[in-house]
């Protein structure tokens, strides 16, 4: 729960300093929408804010999960809780979603873009329809959301999390579709950070690189291929509002299997390139 932080004092020494999300109530009251959070991260980071008493909003396809995961933020200690469902393949949904905050509490302080849609663990089937598709819902409803929520958080100083992944930063094998609206968000939202500052607007941007996690969904998707089980999605769904709350520039979560390789990328392409290959259980990816 705990994480230092550095700082400089007045006379130029470093100073370190512990917070606590919970401690500090840095999100009580705060008005916050999560995408896909029926399951997985994406719910873990609702119980989270509820826990530190924030607003939630949040939205997925599937109402009967969302519904139950409304319930439990109430539960947990949540200012208020609702959800929208439907698909982000439709940028309408996308700006209902922000217009709905903007109903329910004439502002909004954090946007979480976390939803992603279908992703298969395999050689590029050639489907190019399919790459359409998953750059609208993982990367075109990102930015629909993100201009249609600008006003508002430009008022409140707030802050923009987008959930992105070690394939946004580094090609992997057979995830090609996914890996390229990843990396999309990149190039979109590192572009308009850049803008923000140099226009003096206070919203800041996280980019959140992950590494495995073991959701439901990961793991159905690539257990028989990792060498190692993921990362707790609990753990992870914190670290995920810690980053947006300190206003950082990029996360990488877990730390070090995800750092080292962004540091090797650069110096050693073809190293990072063996590495990553000789790190999957190849010979369990079969041609479909
Ligand atoms: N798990 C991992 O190993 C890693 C995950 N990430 C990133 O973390 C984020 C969360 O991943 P994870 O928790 O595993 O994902 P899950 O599969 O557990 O959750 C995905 C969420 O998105 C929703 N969703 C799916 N399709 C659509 C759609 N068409 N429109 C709107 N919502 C949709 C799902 O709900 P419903 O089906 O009800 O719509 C669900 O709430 C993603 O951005 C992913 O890229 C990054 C690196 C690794
Ligand atoms: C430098 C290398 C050693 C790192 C290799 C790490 C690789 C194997 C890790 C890093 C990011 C991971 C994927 C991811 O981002 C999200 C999803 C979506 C989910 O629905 C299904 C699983 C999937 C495809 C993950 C599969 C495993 C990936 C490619």
């Amino acid at each position: 729960k705990q994480m230092p932080f550095k700082t400089m004092t007045a006379k130029g020494h470093m100073r370190v300093i512990i917070m606590d999300l919970h401690r500090d109530n840095m999100l009580k009251g705060k008005r916050v929408i999560v995408t896909g959070a029926s399951t997985g991260i994406g719910e873990q980071m609702a119980y989270h804010l509820a826990r530190m008493g924030a607003h939630v909003l949040i939205t997925a396809r599937t109402e009967a999960k969302l519904q139950k995961v409304v319930t439990r933020c109430l539960e947990l200690g949540a200012a208020s809780a609702h959800f929208i469902n439907g698909s982000m393949e439709d940028m309408a949904l996308a700006e209902d979603v922000v217009k709905e905050a903007k109903q329910l509490w004439g502002g909004l302080d954090m946007l979480i873009l976390n939803h992603i849609g279908y992703t298969y663990f395999n050689y590029f089937d050639g489907d190019v329809e399919h790459i359409r598709k998953l750059l609208e819902i993982n990367f075109l409803s990102y930015v629909a959301m993100t201009v249609s929520a600008l006003p508002m958080l430009k008022e409140s100083g707030g802050s923009i999390l987008v959930v992105s992944s070690t394939a946004g930063k580094i090609g992997i094998p057979f995830v090609a579709p996914y890996s390229a609206t990843k990396f999309a968000l990149d190039g979109f939202f590192s572009s308009l950070r850049q803008e923000l500052i140099i226009e003096n607007i206070s919203v800041s941007i996280t980019l959140c690189i992950l590494g495995h996690i073991a959701t439901e969904t990961a793991e159905k998707t690539v257990s028989h291929v990792m060498q190692k089980p993921g990362a707790p999605k609990e753990v992870c769904a914190l670290e995920i509002i810690k980053s947006g709350a300190l206003r950082k520039r990029e996360l990488y979560y877990p730390y070090t299997a995800v750092r080292i390789p962004l540091l090797i990328r650069d110096w050693a392409p073809e190293f990072l390139d063996s590495l990553t290959r000789n790190s999957l259980n190849v010979e369990n990816v079969k041609r479909s």
